[in-house]
């Protein structure tokens, strides 16, 4: 696990990942990580990264990584305020964001992970082309999301009100995490979506 990592040095992914060639795919905000590790399993041609704020959670992931021996999952307890820090430009495939804190207040409005700051971050850390990947069942951050992805001039490739009840092959391609697992079960619709950034200019 990279604890605390400097933002000010770049982290060596390929003394990390046996092959650094593969597609490269990031979960912000990995709480216990059952979605994360489901992945890791499911796709061991990708390198997947777990970043997590919290240091219980963290370890718990990094428990599931050595019980399952998935060497193709790194975690990274820091905070994705840095994200553009610790990943070169242009190297992730896809970022997830899953059931992010919503801070429904307006005045936290930057802390929310769609704010138009991580955006930028997130735009500079994926590939032209790579997806951003957010569910959430909290249908103020849905909406706020939407607005904020839009303003920033994203393209929506897939936008669900309701995931659960989406057709068969979707259903059965998605991944519950453990918070989408527990509104999920309570009979909560799941909002998600997907969306590419325009092409940036360098
Ligand atoms: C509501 S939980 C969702 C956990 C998991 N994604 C799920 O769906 O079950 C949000 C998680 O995001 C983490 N988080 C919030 N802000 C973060 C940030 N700036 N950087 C990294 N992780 C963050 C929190 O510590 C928490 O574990």
């Amino acid at each position: 696990m990279i604890q605390d990592p400097d933002p000010s040095k770049v982290i060596d992914w390929s003394e990390r990942f046996a092959d650094i060639s593969r597609p490269l795919e990031i979960e912000v905000g990995s709480g216990k990580g059952r979605f994360i590790t489901t992945l890791a399993e499911r796709y061991p041609e990708k390198n997947f990264v777990a970043l997590e704020l919290q240091t219980t959670a963290a370890g718990i992931i990094l428990r599931t990584k050595l019980e399952k021996k998935l060497d193709n999952l790194q975690i990274m307890r820091a905070d994705a305020a840095d994200i553009d820090a610790f990943f070169a430009v242009n190297s992730a495939d896809k970022i997830y964001l899953n059931f992010s804190d919503p801070w429904p207040k307006s005045r936290h409005e930057k802390r929310r992970l769609t704010y138009k700051s991580f955006l930028q971050k997130y735009q500079t850390v994926l590939k032209d082309n790579g997806l951003l990947e957010f569910k959430t069942d909290n249908s103020g951050l849905f909406a706020y999301s939407l607005k904020s992805l839009n303003n920033f001039g994203m393209q929506f490739d897939f936008v669900s009100v309701d995931l659960h009840h989406e057709a068969d092959e979707i259903v059965e391609q998605n991944i519950e995490t453990e918070y989408e697992h527990k509104f999920a079960s309570k009979g909560n619709p799941i909002y998600a979506l997907h969306a590419k950034f325009q092409t940036k200019d360098l």
